[in-house]
């Protein structure tokens, strides 16, 4: 294969072609991405450690009664409300428990009731048959961290072998057809810099759409409480960690994850990208508080860059606290054209992008409209009624499977991994391999984060996760000690590469400051992993048209976009992007920055 073909069609526009793709109106419910197995590699060598792999637990966030975390895994776990109850014994509901007590009331204003269909789960809604579709991302793991809060360290050894894969073994398993017309399940991540208003908007939502009684929510004293559960959270006023709640609308089943809007947190929010298929971008329209944010050293810019990165086509963005502004039109339609044109220079496709002015703190718009200064001049669907606008995503569940772990504890004598399925399906019964491990394991029980609503009677379908679910997988078969967050569970017949080394298709950030040079280091950040990287082989930089500009450069700046051999410190499971998307994408960051964003072109 030449050199020219290994790194035509680098441009951004092509790297995001996929992505698009997904979600047109007209192919989404194609299955497109049918497998073909890939070309026959070596076997696997023996026991790889993966030592400095640190993995980001955000699951869970308090300790749940009774079980035992591995300790192979982040120290706190946390259990989000609802998760790791029998989805078919209880109402789907049951998935949001009130938040524990606090002192005052929390703001009354705007909470509303939700309309049949909205916020609580109803198995005999209306079905919403949505074909299946797209990939999501998952949550890894990973190495030395700068700044981020929940890291640990594996040391796991790996019974696998490098970059060699068992997939020409694999045989596609038939996919039962209910799989194919169960309801839309999304998983939406809050983004936004610090103080944006997130914890109080998604609390504000939980409320609104009967998820969390108004009494529970002003015993907490603050709506963002229902979010921040962690006492550090809470004595700081600052999100911490991803914080996991469920939210149903009509045409989909949502994972809500609030993500932390400080930049010391940024490895933390690239956890919750990786994992989403959409975003709610929250800014604050108080003047100088969206500038801030928006300009200089904030969090807007690099969250919608990330996101963006990590396969997030769909946003809405929350123009909030509008209420501190008098509901001003013109501060509006400011805000709109400034955070519009920097999304679309971003490739996200204009009818991907909406706009709603909100009050996450008066409820104002996120269910219903009543100020009357808005109600003169915005005639768009509310907060709710844009996320239930959302193109369903695509999934590809012909692919084989994939599950990325985000957290692992005991309960009883057995082992509970929670995460979510990013190709294929897993049932139970299914013998599976544990990577980068390589032991084996056998699926006693599976549960879903939120009941699926389908539109199905088959009652296998709550004991089946779909590519998109969040599940837990419950094992009894192995030590919890073989587990860790960040593991890939997939069929012992199509497991994916294990290798330190890729080939890989950058973009560099506008903002990078020192030019990248061959050797240098780098961290790596795929789903909830974090690596230290060195650029071994900087192989071209690309002209616009994704034609070679330069062979073998000697540095690569900001704003190129490049062709780089990235060499990791352990071996990781990685594939190349076309295999599997959540596996294939990845951050790059330096020195508390993120400076590139890009996808696995080949795994060596
Ligand atoms: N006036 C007004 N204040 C708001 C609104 N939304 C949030 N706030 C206030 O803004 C502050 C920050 O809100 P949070 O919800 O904690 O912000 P956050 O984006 O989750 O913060 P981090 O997760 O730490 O980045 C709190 O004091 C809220 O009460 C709003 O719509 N109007």
């Amino acid at each position: 294969m030449s050199r020219h073909r290994l790194v035509r069609n680098l441009v951004e526009d092509d790297y995001y072609d996929d992505d698009y793709d997904d979600y047109d109106e007209d192919d989404y419910d194609d299955y497109d991405d049918t497998y073909a197995p890939p070309p026959k590699k070596a076997p696997a060598p023996k026991s790889t450690p993966a030592k400095q792999v640190v993995a980001k637990n955000f699951a869970t966030k308090n300790p749940i009664p009774g079980k035992v975390q591995s300790t192979a895994s982040v120290g706190v776990t946390k259990a989000p409300p609802g998760w790791g109850k029998p989805t078919t014994a209880s109402p789907p509901n049951a998935a949001q428990k009130s938040p524990p007590k606090a002192a005052s009331a929390a703001s009354s204003g705007g909470v509303v009731k939700p309309p049949p269909g909205w916020g609580a789960p109803s198995l005999s809604s209306p079905p919403t048959t949505n074909n299946h579709t797209i990939e999501g991302n998952l949550p890894t793991a990973t190495f030395p961290k700068s700044s981020s809060t929940i890291c640990r360290s594996t040391t796991q050894k790996s019974n696998q072998g490098s970059a060699a894969s068992s997939m020409s073994l694999y045989t596609p398993r038939p996919v039962p057809d209910f799989l194919r017309n169960t309801k839309s399940q999304l998983s939406m991540v809050i983004l936004g810099h610090v103080d944006a208003g997130k914890s109080t908007l998604m609390g504000q939502v939980l409320v609104a759409t009967g998820q969390v009684s108004k009494r529970d929510a002003a015993k907490q004293g603050s709506l963002a409480y229902l979010l921040d559960e962690n006492e550090s959270e809470r004595e700081r006023g600052v999100t911490m960690e991803i914080g996991t709640k469920t939210l149903r609308v009509p045409s989909h089943d949502i994972v809500i994850l609030d993500a932390p809007g400080h930049h010391d947190f940024i490895p933390v929010m690239i956890t919750g990208a990786a994992n989403a298929d959409v975003a709610i971008l929250v800014v604050a329209a108080v003047t100088g508080e969206f500038e801030a944010g928006f300009t200089g050293g904030g969090q807007t810019k690099e969250h919608i860059l990330l996101a963006r990165g990590l396969g997030v086509t769909q946003i809405i963005v929350a123009v909030n606290k509008l209420d501190v502004e008098g509901w001003s039109e013109d501060r509006y339609y400011q805000i709109q054209k400034e955070v519009q044109d920097f999304l679309l220079k971003q490739q996200f496709k204009p009818k991907r992008i909406k706009f709603v002015p909100i009050s996450g703190l008066t409820g104002e718009n996120i269910m219903e409209r009543k100020d009357t200064d808005l109600k003169s001049w915005y005639k768009g669907p509310t907060l709710l009624e844009a996320v239930d606008s959302f193109m369903p995503a695509n999934r590809s569940i012909e692919k084989p499977p994939r599950f990325i772990v985000s957290d692992v504890y005991a309960e009883g004598r057995g082992v509970v991994t929670r995460g979510r399925v990013v190709q294929g399906y897993f049932e139970v019964g299914d013998r599976l391999v544990v990577l980068p491990v390589g032991d084996p394991v056998t699926v006693s029980r599976l549960e879903h984060l939120q009941a699926p609503s389908d539109d199905t009677d088959d009652p296998k379908r709550q004991s089946i996760g779909v590519a998109g679910d969040t599940i837990e997988l419950v094992f009894n078969d192995i030590d919890i000690m073989r587990l860790s967050v960040g593991n890939i569970l997939s069929l012992p017949n199509a497991t994916p590469p294990l290798t330190n080394k890729a080939k890989a298709r950058v973009i560099i950030m506008d903002k990078l400051t020192v030019p990248i040079i061959r050797g240098a280091q780098v961290i790596f950040h795929m789903h909830s992993l974090d690596v230290p990287a060195v650029m071994t082989k900087l192989i071209a930089t690309l002209n616009g048209d994704g034609s070679v500009k330069k062979e073998r450069p000697r540095a690569i700046t900001s704003g190129v976009n490049a062709v780089v051999e990235l060499t990791l410190s352990d071996k990781i499971v990685m594939e190349s992007y076309s295999d599997c998307r959540s596996l294939g994408r990845f951050v790059l960051r330096r020195g508390g920055d993120t400076i590139a964003i890009g996808i696995i072109d080949e795994t060596l």
